[in-house]
Protein backbone atom coordinates (compact mmCIF):
# COMPACT_ATOMS: atom_id res chain seq x y z
CA UNK A 1 0.00 0.00 0.00
CA UNK A 2 0.87 3.69 -0.68
CA UNK A 3 -0.48 6.75 0.48
CA UNK A 4 -2.26 8.56 -2.68
CA UNK A 5 -1.47 11.99 -3.12
CA UNK A 6 -3.90 14.30 -4.65
CA UNK A 7 -3.44 17.60 -6.00
CA UNK A 8 -6.29 19.83 -4.42
CA UNK A 9 -5.56 23.11 -6.11
CA UNK A 10 -8.47 23.67 -7.93
CA UNK A 11 -10.12 23.98 -4.61
CA UNK A 12 -7.42 25.36 -2.27
CA UNK A 13 -7.51 27.79 -0.22
CA UNK A 14 -6.82 30.62 -2.49
CA UNK A 15 -9.82 29.39 -4.80
CA UNK A 16 -13.07 31.20 -5.16
CA UNK A 17 -14.30 29.06 -8.46
CA UNK A 18 -13.83 25.65 -8.58
CA UNK A 19 -15.35 24.06 -12.11
CA UNK A 20 -17.91 21.28 -12.08
CA UNK A 21 -15.26 19.23 -13.90
CA UNK A 22 -12.52 20.03 -11.30
CA UNK A 23 -14.89 18.65 -7.98
CA UNK A 24 -15.97 15.93 -10.35
CA UNK A 25 -12.61 14.55 -10.52
CA UNK A 26 -11.42 15.99 -7.01
CA UNK A 27 -14.55 13.92 -5.83
CA UNK A 28 -12.90 10.59 -7.41
CA UNK A 29 -9.66 10.73 -6.01
CA UNK A 30 -10.74 11.30 -2.40
CA UNK A 31 -13.46 8.77 -2.95
CA UNK A 32 -10.91 6.01 -3.81
CA UNK A 33 -8.62 7.33 -1.17
CA UNK A 34 -10.89 7.51 1.49
CA UNK A 35 -12.83 4.14 0.99
CA UNK A 36 -9.84 2.03 0.09
CA UNK A 37 -7.02 3.49 2.05
CA UNK A 38 -8.44 5.81 4.87
CA UNK A 39 -5.39 8.41 4.21
CA UNK A 40 -4.48 10.80 1.58
CA UNK A 41 -1.82 13.45 1.25
CA UNK A 42 -2.83 16.66 -0.14
CA UNK A 43 -0.91 18.99 -1.67
CA UNK A 44 -1.53 22.49 -3.26
CA UNK A 45 -3.82 23.66 -0.57
CA UNK A 46 -3.39 26.68 -0.06
CA UNK A 47 -1.39 26.39 3.45
CA UNK A 48 1.76 27.10 2.74
CA UNK A 49 4.90 25.69 4.22
CA UNK A 50 6.10 29.06 5.69
CA UNK A 51 2.37 29.44 7.82
CA UNK A 52 3.01 25.71 9.31
CA UNK A 53 7.00 26.56 9.91
CA UNK A 54 5.74 29.78 11.64
CA UNK A 55 3.58 27.39 14.14
CA UNK A 56 5.92 25.12 14.49
CA UNK A 57 8.41 27.71 15.24
CA UNK A 58 6.56 29.83 17.91
CA UNK A 59 5.15 26.14 19.64
CA UNK A 60 8.54 25.01 19.95
CA UNK A 61 9.53 28.07 22.01
CA UNK A 62 6.09 27.59 24.19
CA UNK A 63 7.38 23.75 24.61
CA UNK A 64 11.32 24.54 25.50
CA UNK A 65 10.05 26.58 28.71
CA UNK A 66 10.43 25.50 32.12
CA UNK A 67 7.54 23.16 33.46
CA UNK A 68 6.15 25.93 35.99
CA UNK A 69 5.35 28.52 32.35
CA UNK A 70 3.06 25.81 31.13
CA UNK A 71 1.63 24.56 34.49
CA UNK A 72 -1.33 27.48 34.36
CA UNK A 73 -2.44 26.06 30.98
CA UNK A 74 -2.55 22.73 32.21
CA UNK A 75 -4.89 19.94 29.78
CA UNK A 76 -7.95 20.06 32.67
CA UNK A 77 -7.83 23.49 34.26
CA UNK A 78 -10.33 25.03 31.35
CA UNK A 79 -13.44 25.04 32.76
CA UNK A 80 -16.23 23.30 30.46
CA UNK A 81 -13.07 22.63 28.24
CA UNK A 82 -12.03 19.22 29.22
CA UNK A 83 -9.00 18.90 26.51
CA UNK A 84 -7.72 22.34 26.03
CA UNK A 85 -4.43 23.01 27.19
CA UNK A 86 -1.08 21.48 27.43
CA UNK A 87 -0.53 17.90 27.89
CA UNK A 88 2.50 17.31 29.80
CA UNK A 89 4.95 14.71 28.54
CA UNK A 90 3.99 10.91 29.16
CA UNK A 91 1.06 11.72 30.62
CA UNK A 92 -1.62 10.64 27.64
CA UNK A 93 -1.59 6.63 26.15
CA UNK A 94 -2.93 6.48 22.73
CA UNK A 95 -2.37 2.76 23.21
CA UNK A 96 -3.53 2.10 26.78
CA UNK A 97 -1.11 -0.59 27.23
CA UNK A 98 1.61 0.83 26.67
CA UNK A 99 3.22 3.60 29.05
CA UNK A 100 2.81 7.04 28.49
CA UNK A 101 3.54 8.66 25.30
CA UNK A 102 7.05 10.06 24.77
CA UNK A 103 5.50 13.93 23.73
CA UNK A 104 3.85 16.85 24.58
CA UNK A 105 1.54 19.00 23.44
CA UNK A 106 -1.00 21.58 23.41
CA UNK A 107 -4.48 21.36 22.63
CA UNK A 108 -6.74 24.20 21.14
CA UNK A 109 -10.47 23.71 21.63
CA UNK A 110 -11.51 27.00 21.89
CA UNK A 111 -11.24 30.52 20.33
CA UNK A 112 -13.50 31.77 22.82
CA UNK A 113 -12.22 35.56 23.75
CA UNK A 114 -12.16 34.80 27.67
CA UNK A 115 -9.51 32.04 27.50
CA UNK A 116 -6.12 32.79 28.89
CA UNK A 117 -2.99 31.51 26.48
CA UNK A 118 0.66 31.70 27.12
CA UNK A 119 2.13 34.91 26.64
CA UNK A 120 5.46 35.51 28.31
CA UNK A 121 8.12 37.64 26.31
CA UNK A 122 9.11 34.49 24.01
CA UNK A 123 5.37 33.52 23.17
CA UNK A 124 3.52 36.47 22.97
CA UNK A 125 2.53 35.39 19.20
CA UNK A 126 1.33 32.35 20.29
CA UNK A 127 -2.20 33.14 20.47
CA UNK A 128 -2.46 35.12 16.88
CA UNK A 129 -0.45 32.59 15.22
CA UNK A 130 -2.23 29.46 16.22
CA UNK A 131 -5.74 30.56 16.43
CA UNK A 132 -4.97 31.84 12.23
CA UNK A 133 -3.61 28.57 11.64
CA UNK A 134 -6.66 26.94 13.62
CA UNK A 135 -9.16 28.93 11.20
CA UNK A 136 -6.89 27.81 7.91
CA UNK A 137 -7.58 24.31 9.35
CA UNK A 138 -10.90 24.72 9.53
CA UNK A 139 -11.60 26.21 5.99
CA UNK A 140 -10.05 23.76 4.91
CA UNK A 141 -11.38 20.79 6.98
CA UNK A 142 -14.94 22.26 5.57
CA UNK A 143 -14.09 22.19 1.85
CA UNK A 144 -12.96 18.63 2.18
CA UNK A 145 -16.13 17.51 4.15
CA UNK A 146 -18.11 19.22 1.56
CA UNK A 147 -15.94 16.71 -1.29
CA UNK A 148 -16.66 13.95 0.92
CA UNK A 149 -20.32 13.72 0.95
CA UNK A 150 -20.56 13.97 -2.84
CA UNK A 151 -18.27 11.12 -2.87
CA UNK A 152 -20.77 8.99 -1.43
CA UNK A 153 -23.91 10.98 -3.65
CA UNK A 154 -25.08 12.65 -0.46
CA UNK A 155 -26.02 16.24 -0.17
CA UNK A 156 -22.99 18.39 -0.35
CA UNK A 157 -24.02 19.83 2.99
CA UNK A 158 -24.85 16.94 5.37
CA UNK A 159 -21.72 17.02 6.78
CA UNK A 160 -20.82 20.42 7.34
CA UNK A 161 -24.56 21.18 9.00
CA UNK A 162 -22.98 19.11 11.60
CA UNK A 163 -19.93 21.13 11.60
CA UNK A 164 -21.00 24.64 11.98
CA UNK A 165 -19.50 25.47 15.52
CA UNK A 166 -16.54 24.31 15.14
CA UNK A 167 -14.06 27.02 17.44
CA UNK A 168 -16.71 27.12 19.94
CA UNK A 169 -17.36 25.35 23.14
CA UNK A 170 -20.07 23.10 21.78
CA UNK A 171 -17.86 21.49 19.10
CA UNK A 172 -14.62 19.24 20.33
CA UNK A 173 -12.92 20.15 17.34
CA UNK A 174 -8.98 21.09 18.23
CA UNK A 175 -5.42 22.07 16.80
CA UNK A 176 -3.05 20.08 18.60
CA UNK A 177 0.79 21.32 18.16
CA UNK A 178 2.59 17.99 19.57
CA UNK A 179 6.40 17.97 19.82
CA UNK A 180 8.58 14.98 20.29
CA UNK A 181 11.77 15.36 22.44
CA UNK A 182 14.79 13.69 21.51
CA UNK A 183 14.87 10.57 23.13
CA UNK A 184 17.09 8.93 25.52
CA UNK A 185 17.30 5.56 24.68
CA UNK A 186 18.49 3.96 28.43
CA UNK A 187 16.00 5.89 29.84
CA UNK A 188 12.58 5.07 27.94
CA UNK A 189 10.43 2.53 29.38
CA UNK A 190 10.08 -1.20 27.75
CA UNK A 191 7.26 -0.49 25.71
CA UNK A 192 7.27 3.08 25.10
CA UNK A 193 6.67 4.73 21.82
CA UNK A 194 6.41 8.07 20.91
CA UNK A 195 2.90 7.86 20.11
CA UNK A 196 0.78 4.49 20.80
CA UNK A 197 -1.06 2.96 17.77
CA UNK A 198 -4.45 4.44 17.76
CA UNK A 199 -7.01 5.57 15.14
CA UNK A 200 -8.41 8.53 15.81
CA UNK A 201 -11.59 9.83 17.16
CA UNK A 202 -13.87 12.20 15.29
CA UNK A 203 -14.26 13.13 11.62
CA UNK A 204 -11.46 13.76 10.04
CA UNK A 205 -7.67 14.78 10.97
CA UNK A 206 -5.37 17.13 9.10
CA UNK A 207 -1.94 16.41 10.16
CA UNK A 208 1.45 18.78 9.16
CA UNK A 209 4.43 17.17 10.00
CA UNK A 210 7.93 18.27 10.21
CA UNK A 211 9.73 15.19 9.40
CA UNK A 212 9.45 11.73 8.76
CA UNK A 213 8.09 8.68 12.19
CA UNK A 214 4.16 8.54 11.20
CA UNK A 215 3.49 4.79 10.43
CA UNK A 216 0.36 3.94 9.15
CA UNK A 217 -1.53 0.84 9.61
CA UNK A 218 -3.00 -0.77 6.16
CA UNK A 219 -5.91 -2.46 5.48
CA UNK A 220 -3.45 -5.50 5.36
CA UNK A 221 -2.65 -5.55 8.59
CA UNK A 222 1.59 -3.91 7.92
CA UNK A 223 2.78 -0.48 9.34
CA UNK A 224 4.50 1.84 6.65
CA UNK A 225 6.03 5.02 6.87
CA UNK A 226 4.20 7.56 6.36
CA UNK A 227 6.34 10.21 4.19
CA UNK A 228 6.78 14.03 5.41
CA UNK A 229 6.26 15.68 2.58
CA UNK A 230 6.61 19.38 2.41
CA UNK A 231 3.37 21.55 1.74
CA UNK A 232 1.46 18.56 1.94
CA UNK A 233 -1.04 17.83 4.18
CA UNK A 234 -1.89 14.02 5.91
CA UNK A 235 -5.68 13.69 6.30
CA UNK A 236 -6.94 10.55 7.47
CA UNK A 237 -10.61 9.14 8.42
CA UNK A 238 -11.15 8.71 11.80
CA UNK A 239 -13.18 6.35 14.14
CA UNK A 240 -16.98 8.33 13.98
CA UNK A 241 -16.63 9.11 9.96
CA UNK A 242 -16.09 5.24 9.44
CA UNK A 243 -19.04 4.72 11.80
CA UNK A 244 -21.23 7.66 10.32
CA UNK A 245 -20.50 6.28 6.95
CA UNK A 246 -21.47 2.73 7.90
CA UNK A 247 -17.58 0.96 7.11
CA UNK A 248 -17.63 3.21 3.73
CA UNK A 249 -15.00 5.24 4.46
CA UNK A 250 -12.09 3.74 7.26
CA UNK A 251 -10.17 5.24 9.58
CA UNK A 252 -6.63 4.26 9.80
CA UNK A 253 -4.35 3.20 12.81
CA UNK A 254 -1.25 5.08 13.09
CA UNK A 255 1.89 5.56 15.82
CA UNK A 256 4.95 6.79 15.68
CA UNK A 257 8.03 4.73 16.74
CA UNK A 258 10.92 5.89 18.84
CA UNK A 259 13.14 7.79 16.49
CA UNK A 260 16.16 5.18 15.08
CA UNK A 261 19.68 4.65 17.55
CA UNK A 262 21.97 7.85 17.43
CA UNK A 263 19.14 10.00 16.13
CA UNK A 264 18.35 12.86 18.37
CA UNK A 265 16.55 15.25 16.99
CA UNK A 266 13.21 16.71 18.23
CA UNK A 267 9.99 15.56 15.49
CA UNK A 268 7.27 18.40 15.62
CA UNK A 269 3.65 17.83 14.15
CA UNK A 270 0.20 19.29 14.04
CA UNK A 271 -2.60 17.93 14.30
CA UNK A 272 -6.26 19.28 13.58
CA UNK A 273 -8.77 16.71 15.19
CA UNK A 274 -12.44 17.38 13.16
CA UNK A 275 -15.14 17.07 15.33
CA UNK A 276 -19.31 17.29 14.49
CA UNK A 277 -20.68 19.52 17.14
CA UNK A 278 -21.04 17.85 20.83
CA UNK A 279 -25.16 17.45 20.45
CA UNK A 280 -24.63 15.95 17.04
CA UNK A 281 -26.36 12.74 16.57
CA UNK A 282 -24.63 10.41 15.01
CA UNK A 283 -27.02 7.75 12.72
CA UNK A 284 -25.25 5.55 9.43
CA UNK A 285 -25.81 8.21 6.67
CA UNK A 286 -27.06 5.22 4.56
CA UNK A 287 -29.71 4.39 7.23
CA UNK A 288 -28.30 0.66 7.29
CA UNK A 289 -28.18 1.29 11.15
CA UNK A 290 -25.16 -1.04 11.36
CA UNK A 291 -24.12 1.12 14.63
CA UNK A 292 -26.30 2.70 17.05
CA UNK A 293 -26.93 6.46 17.29
CA UNK A 294 -24.70 7.98 19.47
CA UNK A 295 -23.99 11.87 20.24
CA UNK A 296 -20.62 13.15 19.20
CA UNK A 297 -19.55 14.59 22.30
CA UNK A 298 -20.75 11.15 24.31
CA UNK A 299 -18.41 9.14 21.90
CA UNK A 300 -15.62 11.48 22.11
CA UNK A 301 -15.50 11.62 26.01
CA UNK A 302 -15.88 7.78 26.23
CA UNK A 303 -12.72 7.50 23.83
CA UNK A 304 -10.59 10.41 26.27
CA UNK A 305 -11.41 8.60 29.47
CA UNK A 306 -9.81 5.34 27.75
CA UNK A 307 -6.71 7.35 26.62
CA UNK A 308 -6.35 8.79 30.00
CA UNK A 309 -6.17 5.86 32.01
CA UNK A 310 -9.97 6.67 33.84
CA UNK A 311 -13.07 3.79 33.28
O1 LIG B 1 2.56 13.26 15.40
C1 LIG B 1 2.04 12.57 14.53
O2 LIG B 1 2.54 12.46 13.43
C2 LIG B 1 0.76 11.82 14.82
C3 LIG B 1 0.00 12.32 16.02
C4 LIG B 1 -1.29 11.59 16.19
O3 LIG B 1 -1.57 10.66 15.51
C5 LIG B 1 -2.28 12.04 17.19
O4 LIG B 1 -1.95 12.89 18.05
O5 LIG B 1 -3.43 11.57 17.12
FE1 LIG C 1 -3.70 10.24 15.57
Amino acid sequence: MSIPVVDFGAYSLSETDVTEEQLHSLVQELKTAFTQVGVVLLKNTGITEEEVDHVMDISKTFFLQPDELKQPFLRGSFTNLPNHGWVPLETERLNPRRPGDLKEAFNIVSLHPDIKWPSSDPVQEFRDVLTSFYLRCKVLSLRVLRVMALSLGLDPEVFLNAHSLIGTDKNGTTLRSLCYPPVERDKAKEGQVRCGEHSDYGSITLLFQSCEGLQVRSQSGEFINAPAIRGTVLINIADLMQRWTSDQFVSVRHRVLLPPVGDSSTRQSLAFFVHPEDDVLITCCDGANKYPPITAGDYLMERFNQSYGQN
